[in-house]
């Protein structure tokens, strides 16, 4: 008699389970080739390989640091490559489609406009060629038969003075696709305070914004970034597990910051493999998403940086149910979670819950109940 098997995932079922994507960065996910072209295009003679497959090499041992500022380095040669519309609008475009081939259902990208602006752009003209990008990649995505959604984060570095400007444009582009607002860069010696006249001027806008926050930095990043700041959502915020003791019979105690954030469903952003580079933690089974999703804290899954990583949505799936046994349910547990924390409205959220991700999960999950046996019919004992 045939019975269910678990609902342990294997990796083409993960690549074509719906996935939802909060935290990746544009500058972060670009194809190695496609930074040899735009360098030589642009004669930038910097680059540290020159054949694609040796610098996507050389991106993911570069950002094997075991600090954020040492990983934060290589973006000054994916940045290079990117300052022109042509060179924006082809590397949108391309995430897009990556994003769609890897199964990705809804994303939303940030970027910082501000680190585009060396060749001449406005911060307009970087930001329209992003837009238009995403807006190219989402119909090359539907020509190869997947769907879509690509909405940008505007994001402010955080070692600079420009986060109320960055705030205001993402203000002007909202409904037009930017749908939120973030910093990030460095964050010991950065907090997020320096920044308050952006966070209550997008707060006064009813604006949404995240914020890079317990990742390098523990609790009292994470602290400003929720009661000074307001953040909707915390980057990363892996580092609340140092407000949660468990005991050795397995008690589990929290502190009242990580009480606050479970019983405020504040969104976590977790990158376990950029955890693993920077060294937030030490394993995929060690880090601490196994112990934030039995707690049921609203945790989502991201690439953060697809290139520094050599990632995609599917492999840290991969990873993930690898180290913890994760079913299509869990898959479907966190994908929901990530899609009820979106900032784009409440209904579009619900139909894609609804009619995207519910329905695609369903899909996958009775796959087993169709599943031909190999023996034929009337033989009896072999069984496939
Ligand atoms: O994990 C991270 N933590 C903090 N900052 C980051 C991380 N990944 C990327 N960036 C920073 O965000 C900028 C805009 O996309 C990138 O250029 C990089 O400096
Ligand atoms: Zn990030």
């Amino acid at each position: 008699m045939m019975s269910q098997t678990p609902n342990v995932p294997g990796p083409d079922q993960i690549r074509r389970a719906p996935k939802v994507l909060l935290h990746d960065h544009l500058d972060g996910g670009l194809r190695p080739g496609t930074i040899v072209e735009l360098a030589a295009a642009r004669g930038y003679a910097a680059l540290p390989e020159t054949e694609a497959d040796k610098l996507g090499v050389w991106f993911r041992e570069a950002a094997d640091s075991g600090s954020l500022e040492r990983y934060l380095e290589t973006f000054a040669h994916t940045c290079a490559v990117m300052q022109t519309r042509d060179a924006l609008f082809r590397v949108a475009a391309e995430c897009a489609e990556d994003l769609a081939e890897d199964g990705v259902v809804y994303a939303e990208v940030r970027y910082a406009p501000e680190q585009h602006l060396t060749a001449g752009l406005t911060l307009e003209e970087v930001v329209e060629a992003v837009n238009d990008g995403f807006r190219e990649g989402e119909r090359r995505a539907r020509a190869n038969g997947h769907r879509i959604r690509v909405g940008a984060l505007l994001t402010a570095m955080r070692h600079a003075a420009r986060a109320l400007e960055i705030a205001e444009l993402a203000n002007r582009y909202r409904d037009l696709g930017v749908v939120g607002f973030d910093i990030a860069g460095a964050e010991a010696g950065y907090p997020p305070t320096r920044h308050l006249d952006a966070f209550e001027y997008l707060k006064r806008e009813n604006n949404h914004f995240t914020i890079h926050a317990g990742e390098a930095f523990g609790l009292p990043s994470i602290w400003q970034a929720l009661q000074w700041c307001g953040a909707d959502r915390l980057g990363h915020g892996v580092r609340i597990i140092d407000d949660i003791e468990v005991a050795d019979d397995g008690g589990v105690k929290l502190g009242r910051l990580a009480s606050y954030v479970r019983d405020k469903r504040i969104p976590l952003e977790l990158c376990p493999s950029s955890n693993l580079q920077t060294g937030a933690a030490a394993s995929y089974a060690e880090h601490p998403i196994g112990l934030l999703r039995k707690l049921h804290f609203r945790v989502t899954v991201n690439t953060d940086n697809r290139l520094m990583s050599g990632t995609s949505m599917s492999r840290e799936f991969e990873k993930l149910t690898e180290a913890f046994g994760y079913t299509l349910d869990d898959m479907q547990w966190f994908t929901v979670n990530a899609m009820k924390s979106a900032f784009i409205p409440f209904d579009e959220r619900l139909a894609m819950i609804n009619d995207v991700v519910k329905p695609g999960y369903a899909e996958l999950k009775s796959e087993w109940l169709f599943r031909q046996t190999s023996t034929t019919s009337g033989s009896s004992g072999a069984s496939a």
